[in-house]
């Protein structure tokens, strides 16, 4: 064959081929340039919800999404508000699952929690059990005094500070509240326990937040690196921990027993576990581990969210000192704490309009999950145009969406009033029907826990602004506060927030 025609077919072949390639990469969400290997891993920075918003800005195009390979992860990020309506509204089932964690599965026995599970009949029937069983506003509602007593020990220790005269750092306080919380209504564990918890939670959340070996190398290396770099005895250590505290907590509540089977306003998530086995009715087996993953679950993924979120609005607070006293005001106004009801009564909550409002503004700006839990699709979709691969990972990029300036006024500034009357997202709620504020997620992965979250949160905060006026401490202004983030499964002030209570009530 002449060399001419050679070089015509090569030619031939190599447009071919780029045509090929164009043709597919043109259905795909637009992308910035890759390395081989790690693809777009060294563009993300510290904080991955604010990398990830960077890059949309400058590669998205304006379309809501982004195609990233994150080491061997395909994987689309949604940063807009428009773009998450079309994801949730038509494509929640195909992005339902979760990708594989390893770290999740050897800390939550095999991954037969609810917020690991992937999609499945499994995950289905164990978020069934969490919903209808555990966190229903009836059960919710059961845990009224276990809330009034941990709000009455957060108030006294802040009055302890106070009459010292001495600086609370926030983060401690507000922990110790949301586990002690959450872990009464989980296991009916709490004091010395709690500390357990903390030690428990922060060491396994060091474990499976951030990138893993697996993202970037095939299984089998992965799995030597996890082995050579101590990865892996680390998270055995651990999950043995966790389940070492969680057996002596089963056996206690196998040996007390499960109450002839009554459904009793005393139970805690553990005794309805083990009485929901007994029944046999939920179409679930209830294993001693299942129980054991289901109640660390619900300790794990109730308490950072709440006690983060209690610190942002406590900061917020301070930093728009005109939001402090109108708060202040509303609940001095609708609360009748004093005599019988040394602290406020949860019976006032719903009368606190813009504590609430406080709270959405809070939420919007500090999603504690910026980019929710990582989802994983299990067939292709047609996303806003783009052809999604199945086994495609899903960031949805809250922390963006909620700034989304086709969906909001003046996303930056802190003003609760944009959530009443008159004040253009009055109707806009965070239950998972309004893409434009998604800090607990939509669709069939959007948290179960939001009823039992709000009570936790509201009594909180008013308590602690009505009983005390706070400062900050050495003669800082409200504009010095620093507002930074701290990376992590959550995410945290960079820097804890530490101030000075001075009493406004008598004790
Ligand atoms: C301020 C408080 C909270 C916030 C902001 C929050 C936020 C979230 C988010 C963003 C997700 C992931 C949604 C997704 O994958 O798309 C989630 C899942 C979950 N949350 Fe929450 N959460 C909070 C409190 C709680 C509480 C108090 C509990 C239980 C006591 C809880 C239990 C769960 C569970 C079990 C899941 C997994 C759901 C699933 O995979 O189907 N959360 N939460």
């Amino acid at each position: 064959m002449s060399p001419y025609v050679l070089a015509a077919a090569a030619g031939v072949l190599i447009f071919f081929l780029y045509a090929v390639k164009n043709r597919r990469r043109g259905k795909l969400p637009p992308s910035p340039p890759s390395l081989p290997l790690i693809g777009h891993l060294h563009l993300i920075g510290r904080l991955a919800h604010r990398s990830l918003h960077d890059l949309y800005l400058r590669h998205g195009g304006g379309g809501g999404l982004l195609f990233l390979q994150l080491g061997r992860r395909p994987t689309l990020v949604v940063s807009t508000a428009a773009a998450a309506e079309d994801l949730f509204r038509n494509h929640d089932l195909a992005f339902a699952s979760r990708p594989r964690s390893v770290g999740g599965e050897r800390l939550m026995y095999g991954c037969s929690n609810v917020s690991f599970a992937p999609y499945g009949e499994s995950w289905r029937r164990g978020k069934k059990v969490a919903v209808v069983h555990l966190l229903s506003p009836r059960r919710v509602e059961a845990f009224a005094p276990v809330r009034a007593a941990e709000v009455a020990a957060l108030v006294a220790r802040a009055r302890r500070a106070a009459v010292a005269g001495e600086a609370l750092e926030l983060r401690e306080l507000l922990y110790g509240y949301a586990n002690a919380v959450v872990t009464r209504a989980a296991a009916g564990a709490a004091g010395a326990t709690a500390e357990k918890m903390k030690q428990l939670m922060g060491n396994s959340a060091a474990l499976v937040a951030g990138f893993q070996p697996e993202d970037v190398l095939p299984d089998a290396p992965a799995r030597f690196v996890r082995w050579a770099t101590g990865i892996n005895k680390r998270i055995d250590d651990m999950a043995e921990a966790w389940d070492e505290f969680l057996s002596e907590i089963l056996a206690a509540h196998m040996e007390k027993g499960t109450n002839g089977g009554a459904v009793e306003d005393g139970e805690d998530f553990m005794d309805v576990l083990l009485r929901l086995r007994e029944e046999g009715t939920v179409g679930l087996e209830l294993t001693d581990d299942r129980i054991k993953a289901t109640v660390e679950d619900m300790i794990a993924a109730g308490t950072e969210t709440t006690s983060q979120t209690l610190e942002w609005a406590m900061a917020e607070l301070v930093a728009n000192p005109r939001v402090m006293a109108k708060l202040q005001d509303e609940i001095a106004r609708v609360s009748t704490a004093g005599g019988d009801h040394p602290t406020v009564a949860e019976s006032d909550l719903s009368k606190m309009g813009y504590l609430k409002a406080v709270f959405k503004e809070v939420l919007r700006l500090h999603a504690p999950a910026p980019l929710l839990v990582p989802h994983e699709s299990t067939t292709p979709a047609v996303v806003q145009g783009y052809e999604i691969p199945a086994k495609t990972a899903l960031f949805v990029n809250a922390w963006a969406i909620g700034r989304d300036p086709a969906a909001w006024d003046a996303p930056e500034e802190f003003r609760p009033e944009r959530f009443l009357g008159g004040g253009g997202a009055a109707a806009v709620d965070f239950r998972g029907t309004d893409y434009q504020f998604i800090p607990f997620g939509a669709g069939r992965r959007i948290c179960p826990g939001i009823n039992f979250a709000l009570p936790v949160l509201e009594l909180a905060l008013a308590s602690l602004v009505h009983h005390f006026d706070w400062e900050l401490p050495g003669g800082m202004r409200p504009a010095d506060l620093d507002m930074g983030e701290e990376p992590g499964l959550t995410t945290p002030r960079r820097v804890p927030l530490v101030l000075l209570p001075k009493c406004k009530t008598l004790a």
